[in-house]
């Protein structure tokens, strides 16, 4: 019997009816001939609710503990929906990531996955159960619980999909696919029949939750195709694969982040040094602009995702004690991105872009483009009109 993996994100099984229809969707899945892998997220804001708990006791709290504390939520969620599915007369055994064999580095909070023993699982659907995994977590060789970075359970459900040899790796959430921008902020977004994968990439790592950049790229190296659908409709969803069907525009979608700091360097500041200073305490980021003329006042923009930062005061308070103003922490900018394929063949998406903004007196901190994106660094409360506006100019809705 051909192998489906489905991975529910957090909306999907906020709770219990909502458990409840996950269920009965799996059912009809395994009763359509398929053996079922569920990979799980924490029921809606679980995750978020635990680590305000971490915060409440700790203004840093040391990354192994929080691991031990976020991986509860994704084993709330697995265990009742075994129950759900055992209810409704469906034999089903949960597992921890490490029980189902996700091996990872040890990185806590921000662990990639090295390897997938699927022993356990493969076991148990030759019993014929559905089985259901916690998302986002794993164990490390030195056999410690780690998680795989915020919205990892994507990642959980592409590298098993890949493991197991899965004919469909089917991503649930509560939207019906990837839209040209988040619905949510421009209500005539566009459903995308199809992405290739590092357009999907570049949407996600530019802050468009639907999927994990993680996994997007776990799927690229593996030829794993994912569907992004809908948990509670019956949409088609969205195709991620290696090549997508071409549209009437360059650009495919445009996407905001506002969940990062922005680090600007000034010139006495070595950019060698500062980002050794980052790796060595795993915050990762991406670079906005580099200005390195020779005698120019040159300044370096670094933006860092804050949702991979557990102690942004204790980062602060490191940075300055290393390297006092010299390395100023803006938290009130926020990038929009325009993604497409060959966006700088010529100008014109860039000059659209920096209209844009000026239309809306938005002034713009950095620019930085790629053959892939258009990216405007801007004040925080410009992200949502002008992702608005850009849409309108570059998609025309
Ligand atoms: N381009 C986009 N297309 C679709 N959804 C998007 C996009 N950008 C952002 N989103 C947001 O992603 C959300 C789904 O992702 P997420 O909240 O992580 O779901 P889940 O918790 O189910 O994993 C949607 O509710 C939507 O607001
Ligand atoms: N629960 C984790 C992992 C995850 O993947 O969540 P979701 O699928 O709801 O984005 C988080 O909130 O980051």
């Amino acid at each position: 019997m051909p192998i489906v993996v489905q991975k529910y994100g957090g909306s999907s099984v906020a709770d219990a009816e909502k458990l409840g229809k996950v269920a009965r969707r799996v059912k009809e899945k395994r009763d359509a001939g398929y053996q079922v892998v569920v990979v799980v997220s924490a029921m809606g804001d679980t995750t978020d609710d635990l680590l305000a708990l971490a915060k409440g006791v700790s203004a840093d709290p040391p990354r192994r503990e929080l691991d031990m504390l976020l991986t509860c939520g994704e084993r709330i969620s697995m265990a009742l929906l075994s129950m759900a599915l055992q209810e409704q007369g469906v034999p089903a055994i949960s597992f921890t990531g490490s029980q189902s064999g996700i091996i990872t580095n040890d990185a806590h909070a921000q662990a990639r996955i090295v390897e997938v023993r699927p022993y356990r699982i493969q076991d148990e659907l030759a019993n014929g159960k559905v089985v259901i995994v916690a998302g986002y977590q794993g164990v490390s060789y030195k056999k410690e619980v780690t998680t795989l970075g915020r919205g990892g359970s994507d990642t959980t459900a592409v590298a098993l999909a890949a493991a197991l040899e899965a004919e469909a790796c089917e991503i649930y959430s509560d939207v019906d696919g990837v839209f040209s921008a988040d619905p949510r902020v421009v209500p005539d977004a566009r459903k995308l029949e199809s992405l290739s994968y590092d357009e999907m990439q570049e949407l996600a790592s530019a802050g468009a939750k639907v999927l994990n950049a993680q996994a997007v790229e776990w799927a690229k190296a593996r030829g794993i195709t994912i569907l992004a659908r809908t948990a509670h409709g019956q949409g088609t969803g969205t195709v991620v694969q290696e090549l997508a069907v071409p549209t009437d525009s360059r650009v495919k979608g445009v996407t905001a982040d506002a969940e990062m700091a922005v680090l600007v360097a000034n010139a006495s500041v070595p950019l060698q040094e500062l980002l050794e200073f980052l790796d060595a305490r795993a915050v990762r980021g991406r670079t906005l602009a580099h200005d390195g003329l020779p005698g120019a006042p040159g300044r370096t923009f670094l933006a860092i995702p804050l949702a991979d930062v557990h102690g942004p005061e204790a980062l602060q308070r490191e940075l300055t004690t290393r390297f006092g103003t010299a390395v100023e922490w803006r938290d009130g900018w926020g990038t929009v991105t325009c993604v497409g394929v060959g966006l700088n063949a010529d100008w014109v998406p860039l000059r659209k872009a920096l209209s844009a903004a000026e239309g809306l007196s938005a002034r713009v901190h950095a620019v930085s483009t790629s053959p892939l994106q258009v990216t405007l660094l801007v004040d925080k409360a410009h992200l949502k009109p002008l992702t608005a506006r850009l849409h309108r100019e570059l998609l025309g809705s």
